[in-house]
């Protein structure tokens, strides 16, 4: 079995919509079984064809999202449309408790809210080798309509701006060439704590 990390910290990953969060995390997850957890979201939102509770997001009514929400239960929140979505804090905590370490695909509200809650995590940001690489890659994918990929584009403009603030990333990571920009990861992930 592969070995943990020496650095047990969840580990929050984000990046602009397209630039290959997913397929870097699954990586991760294939050559480390048993290592990693996604940490799966609450939802207010209806599932889609093919989702499962528990795997995808925990499905829960809207009244229970805002009961958890007023006890200070997320370490992130937020609103999309008009459904609720955040990342619960009991959820990192039994996924800790399995012995895996926590990776969590936040976008970037989502980021500074759990900068703010004071919870210790590593930050990685994964950023496209140009604009219009990521603009190949969103419309490559094959997964959005022409809305969306101009929606997403204008946020990644924003989350790129946003993530050349100093120190709000522990590593900044060009997924140029997806081996190299693993490898990384994986170091990073991996570094021997001090
Ligand atoms: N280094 C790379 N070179 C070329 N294509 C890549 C690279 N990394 C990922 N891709 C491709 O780019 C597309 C987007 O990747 P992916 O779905 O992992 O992005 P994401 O950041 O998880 O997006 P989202 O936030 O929307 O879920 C996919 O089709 C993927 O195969």
């Amino acid at each position: 079995m592969s070995p943990l990390p020496q650095d047990r910290r969840p580990v929050v990953i984000s990046g602009p919509s397209g630039v290959g969060k997913g397929t870097l995390f699954k990586k991760l997850f294939d050559a480390h079984k048993d290592c990693f957890a996604l940490s799966v979201s609450h939802t207010t939102r209806a599932p889609r064809a093919g989702e499962a509770h528990g795997v995808d997001y925990f499905y829960v009514p809207h009244d229970d999202f805002e009961a958890l929400a007023r006890a200070d239960g997320f370490v992130e929140h937020a609103k999309f449309g008009s459904n609720r979505y955040g990342t619960s804090k009991q959820t990192i905590a039994d996924q800790t408790a399995k012995g895996r370490v926590v990776v969590l695909d936040i976008e970037m509200e989502g980021v500074k809210q759990i900068k703010k809650s004071g919870i210790e995590a590593r930050y990685v940001f994964i950023k496209p080798p140009s604009f219009e690489e990521l603009e190949r890659r969103l419309r490559g994918r094959g997964t959005e309509d022409e809305g969306s990929i101009v929606k997403r584009l204008e946020q990644a403009r924003v989350e790129l701006e946003f993530a050349n603030t100093p120190g709000v990333h522990d590593i900044i990571i060009v997924n140029d060439n997806i081996e190299k920009a693993y490898k990384e990861l994986e170091d990073f992930i991996y570094k021997p704590v001090a």
